[in-house]
């Protein structure tokens, strides 16, 4: 068995408890058919990435766990419940940050819990601790115009950290920010995911972002979509953030998904 194989065995998925099952779903957009009978479990806890070449319907599958699209055919379990539309066990990170523009700092991380009538002070408290943990104390008063594209991203973060959503839905947070910024947040994930103890969902076109960040990558299919290969990239996670690229394993993994995506890259 080679390592790679060794690799994407171990563990075994099948004893990780699943905090979002999707199953059997479909999606069509008009005659667009964009998913077809996907199924794909999500492990508690941890970091799951969606990569697929362009157009697969990966934005497409993010939504629909959200409750924002509604499948065609399929069902989305949430810790066993059923999704029928979004709810707080759920939050969004949207590409484009989604702030708002004529909100401070501390008044955008706090905006989902203002949504549930959160006392002022008490979202500020929560508020002021997600900005410290994503590196942007002292900027709570600063408004998004004032900020680089790397910190309104750290904004959007903290939001959804915020309302201590179990499940964060990641549309290719990074792709709006300069590579430097990237690998930061990079390294930032994994200690988020580590500490925080919450379900990663993470769209990204990145091969070796996925390889980086992921504990399970899930390869989607060209339109219409379904799961081709689950990979379970872990035997490097508990090296530290500074060893992983040059790991061996590493450098395997990637070679061996860019060897399962090239043939659908025009
Ligand atoms: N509202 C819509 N109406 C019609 N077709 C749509 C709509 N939204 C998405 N599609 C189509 O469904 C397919 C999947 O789109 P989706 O954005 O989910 O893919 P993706 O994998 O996230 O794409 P990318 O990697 O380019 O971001 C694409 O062919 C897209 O053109």
């Amino acid at each position: 068995m080679s390592q790679i194989e060794k690799l994407i065995m171990q563990p075994d998925p099948a004893a990780l408890e699943s905090a979002v099952s999707v199953r059997h779903i479909s999606k069509n957009y008009g005659p667009v058919e964009a998913l077809r009978d996907l199924s794909l479990e999500f492990p508690r806890g941890q970091l799951t990435s969606l990569l697929g070449p362009s157009g697969c319907g990966k934005t497409t599958l993010l939504k629909i766990i959200a409750g924002l699209l509604e499948p065609t055919s399929g069902e989305i379990e949430v810790n066993g419940r059923k999704v029928t539309g979004p709810g707080p066990d759920r939050a969004f990170v949207f590409q484009d940050f989604a702030l708002m523009p004529w909100a401070n700092v501390i008044r955008n991380v706090g905006f989902g819990l203002e949504m549930r009538g959160v006392p002022t002070s008490e979202r500020e408290a929560i508020a002021e601790r997600y900005i410290r943990q994503v590196g942007l104390a002292g900027f709570e008063k600063s408004y998004p115009h004032e900020l680089s594209g790397g910190m309104r991203q750290r904004v959007g973060l903290a939001r959804a950290l915020a309302v201590d959503a179990e499940v964060l839905l990641m549309d290719e947070p990074f792709s709006a920010v300069d590579e430097q910024t990237r690998r930061k947040f990079q390294e930032d994930l994994l200690g988020l995911v580590q500490n925080e103890n919450k379900t990663f969902i993470f769209v990204t076109h990145s091969i070796e972002e996925a390889v980086y960040v992921s504990d399970q990558i899930a390869i989607l299919l060209p339109r219409p979509s379904r799961v081709h290969e689950i990979i379970r990239p872990s035997s490097f996670r508990n090296k530290g953030v500074d060893n992983i690229r040059r790991d061996p394993e590493y450098l395997d993994i990637v070679d061996q998904i860019w060897a399962s995506l090239r043939s659908y890259v025009e």
